[in-house]
């Protein structure tokens, strides 16, 4: 079988190379005639995959090692009946893990108590779900506004407007739809970017477009009260300078690149792909994830609770690293910036994620338990 791949998928050999020649391209460049013999398609976001990449061709399965699917015309996929699937999930833990260290550097930055704010989670699918149970978890009070899931299960959802009106804090986890009966396409647009609170924070590790970027530049040039958290960017690898500029951390689409995160979804796709072809998985995660780089911390019982959970979430992630690497990349021309936008993703210094690390406590401090359980971590 001829295989097609973004070469930024890790372990393709491990997971691939038993099914046929792996023929490794950089994903913005995979276009139609390398695709012409292929039978398996596996991409990351930044290829466009449809009617004008795969009319013609071979191309029998597509697996993205994403969550997002904004990039696959799955309509057309459904004609042509090729088959398809993501990895839903695969790097929750890593946004839920790069929000909370941006929470703790604004917290600092602005000298805010964290406990004290009201959080709004526009999309609990897996990431937002899990963010709503971690922040829940530490006793903050949050806000859930998700449409689709409260048409389906009822519950405890609020509006838009209600988060808008009442949050301190909204943090932006819905797909990218441009259509369909709950579009996300500038879902925050100016007249809803408008509506925030004064001292508001805005984080976006959904996708660019989720929030018109044009409206946000201009909003903080005037309301400089306001503090945003973007990953995510309208035009990516292009990225708006001045709206960079005006946010408090800035990153290239890297929330949700931990080393855990990125092998599962190489895992899950090489799953599916099995499960399509009939074949019987012979490769196991397991045998290929390394072991936690941190594996424990410990505690003594009489720490601070604000330092302590710092610490820990630290200990995982801090954003000031990947803020200043972009802050550095977007000096240059358009094209230069359009290539260290790229660049810093395909280099990534990888990250672990916060399962992964068991804490240690030293002594009796109810406080501390809920908070390392809250987080995620195992207790010890
Ligand atoms: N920055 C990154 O590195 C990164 C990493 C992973 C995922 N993502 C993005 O985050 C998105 C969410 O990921 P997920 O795994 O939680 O997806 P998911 O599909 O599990 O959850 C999305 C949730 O959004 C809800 N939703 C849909 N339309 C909505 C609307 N109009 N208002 C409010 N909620 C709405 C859905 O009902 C669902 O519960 C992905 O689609 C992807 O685009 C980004
Ligand atoms: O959708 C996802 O899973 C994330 O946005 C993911 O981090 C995208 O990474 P990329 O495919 O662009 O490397």
């Amino acid at each position: 079988m001829q295989i097609v791949a973004d070469e930024n998928i890790p372990l393709l050999d491990e997971f691939f190379a038993g099914f046929g020649e792996v023929r490794r391209l950089p994903g913005r460049t995979i276009a139609a005639a390398a695709v012409a013999d292929a039978e398996l398609l596996l991409v990351r976001s930044v290829t466009r995959v449809d009617r004008a990449l795969l009319e013609g061709s071979a191309v029998r399965f597509v697996g993205t090692c994403t969550i997002g699917t904004d990039h696959l015309d799955l309509e057309y996929f459904a004609q042509a009946g090729i088959g398809w699937a993501s990895a839903p999930g695969c790097n929750a833990r890593g946004v839920v893990d790069y929000v909370l260290g941006s929470l703790l550097l604004l917290a600092e930055q602005q000298g805010v108590e964290l406990a004290t704010r009201t959080y709004g989670v526009i999309g609990a699918g897996e990431v937002g779900g899990r963010l709503v149970e971690v922040l829940r978890g530490l006793g903050w009070r949050v806000l859930v506004c998700d449409p689709p899931r409260q048409l389906a299960e009822g519950g405890d959802f609020v509006s838009l407007e209600q988060v808008l009106a009442e949050c301190d804090v909204l943090s932006l986890h819905t797909p990218l739809e441009r259509g369909g009966a709950q579009p996300t396409h500038h879902l925050f647009d100016a007249r809803r970017l408008a509506q925030l609170k004064p001292d508001a924070w805005l984080i976006n590790a959904s996708r660019g477009a989720v929030v018109d970027n044009p409206a946000l530049r201009e909003l903080l040039k005037q309301r400089d009260d306001l503090q945003v958290v973007l990953d995510v960017w309208e035009g990516e690898p292009q990225v708006d300078v001045e709206l960079a500029d005006l946010c408090r951390i800035a990153t290239p689409h890297i929330a949700g690149y931990s080393l855990d995160g990125k092998l599962r979804g190489t895992a899950q796709i090489y799953a599916a792909v099995c499960a399509h072809f009939g074949w019987p998985p012979a490769v196991s995660l397991d045998q290929l994830m390394p072991a936690p780089w941190l594996s424990e911390l410990s505690l003594d019982a009489g720490a601070d609770p604000a330092w302590a959970l710092a610490t820990v979430c630290r200990a995982v992630y801090d954003p000031r690293r990947d803020d200043a690497d972009f802050r550095r990349s977007l000096r240059g021309d358009t094209a230069s910036q359009r290539a260290a936008f790229d660049a810093l993703r395909k280099h990534y210094p990888m990250r672990r994620e916060i399962d992964g690390l068991s804490v240690k406590l030293q002594g009796d401090a109810p406080q501390l338990v809920q908070m390392i359980r809250a987080l995620g971590a195992t207790l010890r």
